[in-house]
């Protein structure tokens, strides 16, 4: 993937832009406490952070991967009929996986968004339930997207199993609210954006989010990533900044469960894609996003004991139960509605009132 950084054109310095720390996986892996205490650092300021993954067997294999989605997302956007794609299209609430077109749903500012995706359910990748029907650009790479979540989904669970830590919480707490080899809303979902014609009103990519899942593993190139600073700024032009992409390195970030689990002591942060800046909007975005959800019977529960010296709210009492599939359902019924606020840390017992 490294190489695909030498093909564009370079990223402008004169950008307002966040500075995300750069963990090493390496570091992480051996258990590196000043590593740690940085992402938890990292999940409690922002919820965002590079991640570099070159130099460990199991970073070098993600790295390798993500090139190969690369290639398999610019062959799907350039070698398909876009009609052909349409059958097998994205239609929420009903159905959040398959096809999206360009300008199927709309940026802030109410304009048409500049993307197309194509999101795969890990379900249907890794065998947990039973195939559904992709274009043959996509079926002929299955064992491939298999190999992709199953080692996606590992690099976040060392990352899960860091935080248990320091929330307190016993080892694999996390890890079995999103365990692989069940049912979940868990994607891999290829974005491309293309450049806009030539003298052309500005249009972003995507518009203003927090990911729903737990913990999202993404790759970009191009630059158009924005996130809100900070985060609980009011998500206006102004207090977006750009995330510059780094060779070798994913971008991690938390993902609206979190909030619930830590009582509010993890943040899950606003972002969003405009256009690429400087001579990056020349050019064809591709971007790779692995945004994992917990398994679809979890509770959304605020874990017992969380971060009870860290300052979360750890009283329990009143707060309804409710499962990530339904909390899910919720959430993208709002998403659809058009409402984009931000998942409050006594959602779970908002949505059940
Ligand atoms: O394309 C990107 O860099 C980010 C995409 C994103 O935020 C998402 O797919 O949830
Ligand atoms: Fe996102």
């Amino acid at each position: 993937m490294g190489s695909n950084f030498n093909n564009v054109p370079p990223f402008p310095s004169d950008v307002p832009t966040i500075d995300l720390r750069c963990l090493s996986y390496n570091k992480l892996l051996a258990e590196d406490v000043a590593e740690s205490e940085q992402l938890f650092k990292s999940c409690k300021e922002n919820g965002f952070f590079l991640l570099n993954l070159q130099g460990s067997n199991e970073g070098d294999e993600m790295l390798e991967l993500a090139k190969f989605a690369f290639q398999l997302s610019e062959d799907l956007s350039m070698k398909s009929d876009k009609e052909e794609l349409e059958k097998y299209a994205w239609k929420p609430p009903g159905s959040i996986f398959g096809y999206k077109g360009l300008g199927k749903t709309k940026t802030e500012d109410g304009k048409p968004d500049n993307a197309e995706f194509y999101a795969m359910a890990q379900d249907d990748m890794i065998g947990n339930v039973a195939p559904s029907a992709h274009p043959p650009i996509i079926e002929q790479a299955r064992p491939k997207i298999k190999e992709y979540c199953t080692r996606a989904h590992s690099i976040l669970m060392h990352l899960m199993s860091h935080l248990d830590k320091h929330l307190g919480l016993e080892a694999g707490t996390l890890a079995s609210l999103n365990p692989i080899d069940q049912p979940s809303g868990t994607s891999l979902r290829m974005l491309h954006a293309p450049p806009l014609p030539a003298g052309s009103a500005a249009r972003g990519s995507v518009f203003g989010h927090t990911d729903f899942g737990s913990m999202t593993l993404l790759f970009n190139i191009v630059g158009g990533l924005q996130v809100l600073v900070p985060p609980d700024a009011e998500p206006i032009d102004a207090n977006y900044r750009y995330v510059k992409p780094q060779p070798g390195c994913a971008i991690i970030n938390l993902g609206d469960a979190m909030i619930p689990w830590s009582g509010g002591l993890l943040k899950s942060n606003m972002h969003r894609v405009v256009v690429p800046p400087g001579e990056q909007k020349t050019i064809d975005r591709y971007s790779l996003a692995y945004p994992m959800r917990p398994a679809a019977n979890a509770s959304m529960r605020r874990l017992a004991k969380v971060g009870a010296n860290e300052g979360a709210e750890t009283e329990m009492n009143g707060e309804k139960d409710i499962c990530a599939k339904d909390w899910e359902k919720l959430r993208v019924a709002r998403l659809v509605g058009g409402n984009l606020k931000r998942v409050a840390v006594m959602e779970v017992k908002e949505v059940e009132a």
